[in-house]
């Protein structure tokens, strides 16, 4: 049984503070995430004073989380409202600028979305890989992290430049392996946590996508947060996205929410390119047995069924784990998978 939100605001909306009122009566709950049995959120105080003196508080609403039916784990962070950083002196982080209808990214032919439903099943992994592989066949490619509360790319890509800003007014992006990054991780100092409401979030992807000096590109590649929600809506409603893929494991659970991804793809009236199974079978390194540890074959009928394109599996390799670790993607090596990277990156050329 899944934990729903409202019934965790209500555990928490239980929790006193010192100084009067509840955590969800002073709206300093942030970033509720459950995902399947686990939840994690952030508490956020108005200064750091606060903070110290809510250690209680964090374990209190932590416990009272926990009690909850169905939950499992309980992650909470306890943070104190800090402005995000900017670049050298661009403000990134602020609320959006009113637009009319969808616009193009200026220099963009092919503004793509990656989503999956579920958090863990890769998608960072495959946005990042395929960003490398669109670049090795020639493509100019970007990379936009706009996952905002879970930035990975910067590791993933081997990139800790903070992006150059000489006007003040627009940011140049990093370069690696071909391919021009930009990530919201770029603008945070070490383990910080962008803490954002709905518009905040907005205005800053927007900033990502228009202050940012991409130049000419054949395809940028949006790494969006899992799920469905604000970042999805304004991408899909304000800017002219070409479509979207979906990445999911083949396990049922996954394609639960990949489904529900798909659909809110289709109410923006975002076409959907194809979707990409990750982590489809383990072939054992020491004997060759080849294990589907998730399933087999789930994404492949599922794209059947709904008649949209399967562009690919992609294994469940150590290798890929510890490429993205090491800050290079395995498509940028010589290994079988980024063979398999190639294939899908084909494809999807095929498809604009
Ligand atoms: N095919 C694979 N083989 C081995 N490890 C993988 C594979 N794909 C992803 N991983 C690993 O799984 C972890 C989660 O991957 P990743 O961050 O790409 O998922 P995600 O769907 O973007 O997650 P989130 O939605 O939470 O940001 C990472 O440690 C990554 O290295």
């Amino acid at each position: 049984m899944t934990p729903m939100r409202e019934t965790i605001l209500e555990a928490l909306d239980s929790v006193a503070l010192p100084d009067g009122g509840t955590l969800v009566a002073r709206d300093l709950v942030r970033a509720l995430v459950v995902d399947g049995n686990s939840v994690r959120f952030v508490i956020e105080t108005p200064t750091a004073e606060i903070a110290k003196t809510y250690t209680d508080v964090r374990a209190a609403a932590e416990r009272a989380v926990a009690a909850l039916p169905g939950v499992q784990s309980v992650a909470v962070a306890l943070t104190a409202h800090t402005p995000p950083k900017p670049a050298p002196s661009l403000k990134v982080g602020r609320h959006p600028t009113p637009q009319e209808g969808r616009q193009p990214v200026p220099g963009v032919t092919n503004l793509i979305a990656i989503g999956s439903g579920k958090g863990g099943v890769g998608k960072s992994t495959v946005a990042a890989n395929l960003a490398v592989a669109l670049a090795r066949q020639g493509l100019r490619v970007g990379l936009l992290d706009a996952d905002i509360y879970g930035p990975s790319q910067p590791k993933m890509m081997g990139v800790d430049k903070r992006p150059s800003s000489p006007d003040g007014k627009r940011m140049i992006p990093p370069e690696a392996h071909g391919v021009r990054m930009i990530s919201i991780g770029l603008m945070l100092k070490g383990d910080d946590a962008v803490i954002w409401r709905g518009p905040m979030l907005m205005g800053a992807l927007q900033q990502l996508l228009t202050q940012v000096e991409w130049g000419q590109l054949d395809v940028l590649l949006v790494d969006m947060p899992p799920g469905t929600g604000d970042i999805q809506l304004t991408l899909c409603t304000k800017f002219e996205v070409r479509g979207a893929l979906v990445v999911s494991t083949p396990q049922d659970v996954a394609l639960l929410d990949a489904r529900k991804a798909l659909r809110a793809f289709q109410t923006l009236k975002t076409p959907v390119l194809g979707l990409i199974e990750n982590m489809s079978t383990f072939i054992c390194p020491k004997c060759g047995h080849e294990e589907h540890i998730f399933g087999d074959g789930g994404v492949r009928r599922e794209a059947e069924k709904q008649g949209l394109p399967f562009l690919g599996e992609l294994p469940l390799s150590l290798e890929v784990r510890l490429a993205g670790d090491g800050g290079v993607p395995v498509a940028a090596t010589d290994s079988p998978v980024a063979e398999a990277y190639t294939r899908i990156a084909t494809q999807m050329i095929a498809a604009l």
